[in-house]
C-alpha cells in the first residue's frame, strides 16, 4: 500500500500569536488537498490560536518540542497533556537546532518519543549530518546511531504511525537541497535500518520526509523518489510557497 505523503512546515521561532493567525488565514485556502497529510507546526505560544483558526481544514497542529515528564517543577517546559488538550497531533522532536542550541541527546529524544506515543501524539524524529560528518563518510553510522537510539523500546506498532524527518544539517537554511540522489540514499538507508530493527511490514509502514531548504522548486522531485514520503519544510512554510508545496504535483 502507498504511503500517504506528509507535508509538515516547521516554523521555528517565527510568528506572533496574531502573526500566525493572518499567516494561517493566507495558507488555508492553499494548502486544500486531502491527499497530503498537512501540517503546521508552530511556536508553542501559537497552538492555541493556530488550532482555532485550522477548524473545519485538513490541516494538523503540531509542537516544535515537547518535554517527557508528566507535569511537575520544569520551568520553561511544556507537557505532553498540554499538547493533546490544545489539539496539537504531531510534535517535532530532536531538531538539530535543539541537539547544537539545547543539549537535545539521542537519549532525551527517546525518553520524548515513548511520552509522545503514549499519549498519542505523532513524532516526527529528525536525524541529519554534519557537512563534516558527510566528508568523512560516517553520515550513515551517525544517523543510524540517532534512529537506533531515538527508537528504543518503540513497539513495531508504534513505529508504523512514526515520522522520520532526515535533514541533513548543511541543507538547513542555507539554500543547499541536497542532491535528490543524496537525499533518497540516506531516507533508503533510514528505511532500511528501520527493517533492521523492526521488520519489512515496519519499514513500509513509516514515514519518512526529507528536510532541508525544500522549496516549490525542487519539492516534485523530491517527493517523487521512492522513499521520500513529503518534507519538513523551514522557509518555505512561511509563505505562500508551501502552498505549491503541498500541491506538488
Ligand atoms: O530545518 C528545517 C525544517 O525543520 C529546514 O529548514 P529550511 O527549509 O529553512 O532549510
Amino acid at each position: 500500500m502507498a504511503r500517504k505523503k506528509i507535508v509538515a512546515g516547521n516554523w521555528k521561532m517565527n510568528k506572533t500569536p496574531s502573526e500566525a493567525v493572518a499567516l494561517v488565514e493566507e495558507l488555508k485556502p492553499l494548502v486544500a488537498n486531502e491527499d497530503v497529510d498537512v501540517v503546521f507546526c508552530v511556536p508553542a505560544i501559537d497552538i492555541i490560536p493556530v488550532a482555532e483558526a485550522v477548524k473545519g481544514t485538513n490541516i494538523q497542529v503540531g509542537a516544535e518540542n515537547m518535554y517527557f515528564e508528566e507535569s511537575g517543577a520544569y520551568t520553561g517546559e511544556i507537557s505532553p497533556a498540554m499538547l493533546t488538550d490544545a489539539g496539537v497531533k504531531y510534535v517535532v522532536l530532536g531538531h538539530s537546532e535543539r541537539r547544537e542550541y539545547f543539549a537535545e541527546t539521542n537519549e532525551t529524544v527517546n525518553k520524548k518519543m515513548l511520552k509522545a506515543f503514549e499519549h498519542g501524539i505523532t513524532p516526527i524524529m529528525c536525524c541529519g549530518e554534519t557537512l563534516e560528518q558527510r566528508e568523512q563518510g560516517v553520515t550513515m553510522d551517525f544517523i543510524r546511531q540517532q534512529v537506533k537510539v531515538g527508537f528504543q523500546n518503540v513497539t513495531a506498532d508504534q513505529a508504523k504511525t512514526a515520522v522520520i524527518a532526515y535533514e541533513p544539517i548543511w541543507a538547513i537554511g542555507t539554500g543547499k537541497t541536497a542532491t535528490t540522489e543524496q537525499a533518497e540514499e540516506v531516507c533508503a538507508g533510514i528505511r532500511a535500518c528501520i527493517a533492521e530493527v523492526y521488520d519489512e511490514a515496519t519499514a513500509e509502514a513509516i514515514r519518512i520526509q526529507y528536510g532541508g531548504s525544500v522549496n516549490a522548486g525542487n519539492a516534485a522531485e523530491l517527493f517523487a523518489q521512492a522513499d521520500i514520503d513529503g518534507g519538513l519544510v523551514g522557509g518555505a512554510s512561511l509563505k505562500a510557497d508551501f502552498g505549491k508545496i503541498v500541491n506538488y504535483k
